[in-house]
């Protein structure tokens, strides 16, 4: 489904990405774990295409591909009420099916329907965020590029979107490349996990093996999972 193959990406001299390859499989999702300034958001503009490779080449099979942006608040036109915003997201879907799943999803995404009448300054982040994720949704895509979307959200709404976002790749079939500093929301939506640091994939995982783990980095991220839980 996506084939990423010895990819580099130089910006002023410096290898941002070096040397990066993934191979995914239909029907399995990734997640790319790394810190600040790793070349994560990188990644994903080069898949999408909004930038070019210095070296190496990317393909991805498939064609109904959407992203959420980290910079939510910039993705979103602020002279449109969110009705509007949302009005973006047709593709091929009717608009008796699209109003039928918008109910759904602002339910789940816990969004009250006054909010669709509002513009975009008169929502908290973590509204405008899930906004960015049900326009994405309504999209119907089947690759969805999820890139820190759930970062303005406290715990108990990322635990309920994580659960939406887990039904629609049992149910629809829906992949995702997920893009995360959180190791715990990678092992909650995606099978593979690579930890990309200093523009280098230095691990790669499988999610229910997680004992194999060899960079300090990742035994940094793992430990942090279990100082939260206790
Ligand atoms: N268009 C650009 N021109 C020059 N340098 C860039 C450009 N885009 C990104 N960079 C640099 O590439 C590096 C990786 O940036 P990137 O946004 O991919 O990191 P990230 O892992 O997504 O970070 P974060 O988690 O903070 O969003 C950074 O040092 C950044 O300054």
């Amino acid at each position: 489904m996506l084939k990423i193959k010895n990819l580099t990406k130089t910006y002023n001299k410096i290898d941002v990405l070096k040397d990066i390859n993934i191979d995914l499989k239909s029907n399995e999702s990734i997640a790319i774990v790394g810190e600040s300034g790793s070349g994560k958001s990188t990644l994903a503009k080069l898949i999408l295409k909004l930038e070019k490779p210095t070296k190496g080449k990317i393909v991805l099979d498939e064609k109904k591909v959407s992203i959420v942006f980290q910079d939510y608040r910039s993705s979103v036109n602020p002279i449109f009420t969110i009705k509007q915003i949302l009005d973006e997201s047709f593709w091929e879907t009717s608009q008796t099916i699209l109003n039928a799943q918008l109910e759904i999803y602002l339910k789940k995404l816990e969004l009250d329907n006054s909010i669709l009448e509002k513009f975009p300054h008169e929502l908290s982040g973590g509204q405008i965020q899930r906004v960015c994720i049900l326009r994405s949704l309504l999209s119907n895509p089947s690759f969805l590029i999820l890139d820190e979307a759930l970062s303005a959200l406290d715990i108990s709404t990322k635990v309920n979107i994580i659960s939406l976002l887990q039904e629609l790749k049992d149910k629809k079939g829906l992949t995702y490349f997920l893009i995360t500093h959180d190791l715990e929301v990678a092992t909650a939506l995606c099978e593979n996990i690579k930890v990309l640091y200093k523009g280098r994939i230095v691990e790669s995982l499988k999610t229910n093996n997680l004992k194999h783990i060899k960079h300090p980095y990742t035994k940094e991220l793992l430990d942090s999972i279990v100082l939260l839980k206790d």
